[in-house]
């Protein structure tokens, strides 16, 4: 496995694999890896020849700074997991590499509407700060395909996007949330929870379950079931910090016309933001 660090390097070994013809699947994290990525490995070994990681923690998506400071950062053992999992390459940059002159004053990609909403709204800028640095990968490693988490549902959404409205020749792949025996879903931000609040963590799934199974059973009363899964996460130790069911198609609130609805949930626990979605079949 190669462990590359510059751009020029990256692009001397991708010429190389295109002019040989292989098929290139891409998986973009920023490290800290767990099963949901090796998740999106495997579905990307499946498909490719070639599979391609990277590992960035990019400075532009994160709109807190104490956040960005404490990101987990282990790349010795990504590289060791990656290795294991069958990747070929992985591209882990410096902000210099990627920002050589700096974040503020370096082109953005914008995905209006879809990157203001909802955790848009929480975290102003991080959706720009992803399209672009998406925008920026996918020109370096020029992949076939590249795998998301639906995890990151309305990143998932944003990247389609994205890939339709600039005519990226790249197929998105979404792939299902890895979670814990207990429900939690896997994230790197798992890692900021004591012991205790590990205990209470899986609250955010057994809520959000309830509110898939009231939604299938024909409730449209969305205030009042958002009203009360905030009443009953704070009961059980987390705070809410948005709390929201929408169109899984549009991201906007349901309609008659709606197909899919997706729960999504945003929650504090001690100093941990845990997020979370679930779809839900409206034709049923
Ligand atoms: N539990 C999971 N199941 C499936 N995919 C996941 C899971 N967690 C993360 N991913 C996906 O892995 C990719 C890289 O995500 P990232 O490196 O931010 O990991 P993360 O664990 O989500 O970290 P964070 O705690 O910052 O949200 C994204 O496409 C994300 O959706
Ligand atoms: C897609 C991504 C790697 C871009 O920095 C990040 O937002 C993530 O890890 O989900
Ligand atoms: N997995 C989403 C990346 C972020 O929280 O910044």
């Amino acid at each position: 496995m190669l462990i590359i660090e510059t751009v020029p390097m990256l692009r001397r070994e991708i010429r190389r694999w295109r002019q040989e013809g292989k098929r290139i699947a891409f998986v973009p994290t920023m490290g800290n890896l767990h099963d949901g990525h090796m998740t999106l490995v495997d579905e990307a070994r499946a498909r490719a020849d070639i599979v391609i990681a990277s590992i960035f923690v990019n400075p532009m998506q994160f709109d807190r700074a104490d956040d960005l400071a404490r990101y987990p950062r282990t790349l010795q053992e990504d590289c060791e997991k990656l290795n294991r999992r069958g990747v070929d390459l992985v591209f882990s940059p410096s902000p210099a590499d990627i920002y050589p002159h700096g974040v503020a004053t370096h082109t953005f990609v914008d995905v209006p509407v879809l990157s203001e909403l909802l955790e848009g709204a929480s975290r102003p800028g991080h959706f720009r700060g992803m399209a672009t640095v998406v925008s920026k990968l996918f020109n370096l490693v020029q992949p076939d395909l590249a795998c998301f988490g639906e995890k990151d549902f309305q990143q998932l959404a944003i990247v389609r996007k994205m890939v339709a409205d600039m005519g990226y020749d790249i197929d998105i792949v979404g792939v299902p949330t890895v979670r814990a025996k207990d429900g939690l879903a896997l994230s790197s931000r798992n890692g900021y929870l004591t012991a205790e609040e590990r205990k209470i963590a899986p609250a955010l799934h057994q809520v959000m379950q309830s509110l898939a199974e009231q939604l299938a059973n024909g409730e449209r009363h969305i205030d009042e079931m958002i009203a009360a899964a905030e009443e009953t996460l704070q009961q059980r130790g987390l705070r809410a910090d948005g709390l929201a069911i929408c169109d899984a198609e549009t991201l906007q609130p349901l309609t008659v016309d709606s197909k899919r609805a997706v729960i999504l949930m945003a929650a504090w626990l001690g100093s941990a933001r845990l997020i979370d979605n679930q779809q839900v079949d409206l034709t049923q």
